[in-house]
């Protein structure tokens, strides 16, 4: 259900709004596409309306604006700051973040009653499509209680599928914004990647058995995601005293790991700025850097992320099925993208500027899959 998914969205988009080429705001349509994914996994089979996915983006985006801005405001102080001015004065930022809230809850509440409408009138889903709000509710019926002994509520279940929606959307359109920057900037690895995907795939749509033989693709994303990490900093609080190279390190402390700082260093990286998925191969040196903790996209250690597989497959489906279809370059005269350091690192805003979001989706390969 969740590769279906994958696909059929994508190909909504390739089909429909990119169909015949043009600037566009990739960054906006892809975070369109990965909220109608990771909603599809999350709560599929329970009929959300186009109107509330449509605000499922805008929503985490402002939330996500938010933090950031509270963490960065010297004015402010950092979000875990006793001096910070508190959610409920009615400022400007705690009015749009508060209303970004209240809009997800709305969403993920009604959801959340439909779905338990729909089970206890039994309505059940196969189980090959089977989302994730159905097995957390069928584990609640049948055995999963708290330590206390009680189930799991409306909350805690809001408070799962949040965490989902919230760390599987951004990051993915994030990493698909920049792997098409770097097909733009790089046509030399935009072409090899068209060459295996027309070898691999012919004019068929990708399937799982597929994306192991897209090696250079997935060299190309771990590429990618070396020098543009969606995520770029990853905090660890430390739960007891500790020392950490000439660092005495206090309990209760939080200590930031900045992937994108990691990935770009020449003490462990051999050209280190210089893009080139062809490190990825075998044969090539990079994937040493994954044991030794010097690559650190998805995080580390037990609290790693746990999507990485989904969002794995998800970006080599999205850019083989794109890369297939589409020539992609940077609009005429854009200057090349600079990353804004937000919670996660995402292009540049749209209103400034320069939209380096937009990259031009231009004169179309071929029409694929019998769609035009
Ligand atoms: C390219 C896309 C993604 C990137 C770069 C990414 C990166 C990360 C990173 C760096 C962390 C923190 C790990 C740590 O602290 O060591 C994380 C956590 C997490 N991610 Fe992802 N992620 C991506 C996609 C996804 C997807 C698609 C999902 C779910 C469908 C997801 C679910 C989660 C969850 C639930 C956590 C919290 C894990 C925990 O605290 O135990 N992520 N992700």
């Amino acid at each position: 259900m969740i590769l279906q998914a994958m696909v059929s969205r994508t190909v909504e988009l390739v089909e429909g709004k990119w169909s015949n080429g043009g600037v566009f705001d990739v960054y906006g349509d892809l975070n369109e596409l990965t909220t109608l994914i990771v909603a599809s996994s999350l709560f599929g089979g329970t009929r959300t309306g186009a109107e509330d996915i449509a605000k499922v983006g805008p929503a985490i985006t402002a939330a996500f604006e938010y933090f950031a801005r509270r963490a960065t405001s010297m004015f402010i102080g950092s979000v875990a700051n006793d001096d910070a001015v508190p959610e409920w004065v009615p400022t400007p930022d705690n009015v749009l973040y508060l209303s970004s809230v209240e809009t997800l809850d709305r969403i993920v509440y009604d959801i959340i009653a439909q779905r338990r409408k729909a089970l206890s009138s039994g309505l059940q889903q196969n189980t090959s499509a089977k989302d994730l709000l159905t097995r957390l509710l069928e584990s609640v019926d049948l055995q999963a209680t708290d330590e206390d002994g009680s189930s799991m509520d409306d909350r805690s279940l809001r408070d799962e599928l949040m965490t989902f929606l919230v760390a599987g959307q951004e990051t993915s359109a994030i990493q698909l914004t920049w792997s098409l920057v770097m097909l733009a900037l790089n046509p030399r690895v935009q072409s090899a990647i068209f060459t295996e995907c027309t070898h691999v795939l012919g004019s068929k749509l990708p399937t799982y058995d597929d994306v192991p033989k897209l090696r250079y693709l997935e060299a190309f994303i771990w590429e990618s995601m070396r020098l543009q990490p969606p995520a770029y900093i990853v905090g660890r609080c430390a739960s007891e005293d500790t020392t950490l190279g000439d660092f005495d390190i206090n309990a209760g402390t939080t200590v930031l790991v900045s992937p994108y700082l990691l990935h770009r260093d020449p003490q462990y990286w051999s050209r280190a700025r210089k893009f080139e998925p062809e490190r990825w191969l075998p044969g090539g040196d990079a994937r040493t850097h994954m044991e030794n903790d010097s690559y650190w996209p998805f995080g580390g250690g037990p609290r790693s992320c746990i999507g990485m597989g989904f969002a794995m497959m998800e970006v080599a489906l999205v850019l083989a099925i794109t890369v297939s279809r589409f020539e992609i370059g940077l609009p005429a005269g854009a200057s090349v993208p600079k990353p804004q350091a937000m919670i996660t690192l995402r292009p540049e805003n749209e209103s400034q500027f320069m939209n380096i979001s937009s990259v031009i989706i231009k004169s179309p390969r071929q029409p694929l899959y019998g769609m035009k």
